[in-house]
């Protein structure tokens, strides 16, 4: 009986992506709100990935010049050089119209959350991604996954695995490592500290909408395209768990539903069914 119902429920919800949280999936029968449905799969994506390239390619390179600044102190660069490019938060002001940063959830006993720190947010906006090591569906994530909630599984099936800690980040760290393209490293260690240079990789933080807070964000997968600069590579803040030149590299962006304000906090649908 079990199984027919289970078989049931897969010809129902034949693709979907979601966080792995226990508790959500008991919610799910309480509270439709927080799940997001999608009639095809044409519609799934809010913006197309050519948008989401234009604003990584422009935050980034802005954010290589405010690196390069930083290598060469004591150069001769403008006030506004030196303002724009040598803060990661302030390139993002610059570049996208606003900050966000990770903060107490307004929610209680959420644990921390994202927020919009400074400027507005337009509907449709690349406002986040979500860092982590790449497993292809049959890759072994087990040990890792093991009271994990920032397993992120997409809607094919590949899991980003978002945790900063413990095994998860040996794993990243080490793969890391060992894609570095002699001198051009090809991902981002940093979202593993306090300040990430990339401002936009603390998408994993985002907490769960409910009825009282619906989704201001939801997520996207986006494969890195093959003409994506080397040198901009390492401000993508995902790597592959196994050694892959064949395959893009798999993203997850966060893009805004609506106009959101500085100070609100950012919530996306924890599960997504595209029908
Ligand atoms: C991937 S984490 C998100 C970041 C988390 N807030 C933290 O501080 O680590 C997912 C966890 O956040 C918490 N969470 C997310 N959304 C929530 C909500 N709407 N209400 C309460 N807790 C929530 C749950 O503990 C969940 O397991």
């Amino acid at each position: 009986m079990f199984g027919s119902a289970l078989r049931a429920l897969q010809n129902k919800w034949r693709s979907y992506r979601h966080r792995f949280v226990p508790w959500m999936v008991l919610n799910l029968s309480r509270n439709e709100k927080t799940l997001r449905q999608v009639t095809e799969r044409c519609k799934d994506k809010l913006v197309p990935d050519v948008e989401v390239s234009e604003s990584l390619l422009r935050l980034f390179t802005l954010l290589s010049h405010g690196a390069e600044l930083r290598q060469f102190q004591g150069a001769q660069v403008t006030r506004e050089e030196e303002q724009h490019g040598g803060d990661p938060q302030e390139a993002m002001l610059q570049c996208l119209g606003f900050c966000i940063e990770r903060r107490p959830s307004s929610l209680e006993r959420a644990g921390t959350g994202v927020f919009v720190s400074r400027g507005l947010v337009p509907r449709g906006a690349t406002v986040a991604m979500y860092p982590g090591t790449v497993y292809q569906p049959h890759e072994p994530i087990l040990l890792q996954s093991i009271r994990n909630p920032f397993v992120f599984r997409c809607i094919d099936g590949v899991l980003v695995d978002g945790n900063d800690r413990s095994v998860s980040r040996m794993v990243f760290r080490s793969c890391s490592g060992r894609d570095r393209l002699g001198p051009f490293l090809t991902s981002d260690t940093s979202w593993l500290t306090e300040a990430p240079l990339n401002p936009l990789a603390v998408g994993q933080y985002v907490n769960n909408c409910s009825n009282e807070r619906p989704a201001n964000v939801c997520y996207q997968e986006y494969d890195v395209p093959d003409g994506f600069p080397i040198e901009l590579r390492r401000f993508l803040p995902n790597v592959n768990y196994s050694l892959d030149t064949q395959r893009p590299l798999r993203c997850v962006v966060l893009v805004s539903l609506r106009d959101i304000s500085a100070g609100e906090e950012l919530f996306s649908n924890y599960y997504t069914i595209v029908h």
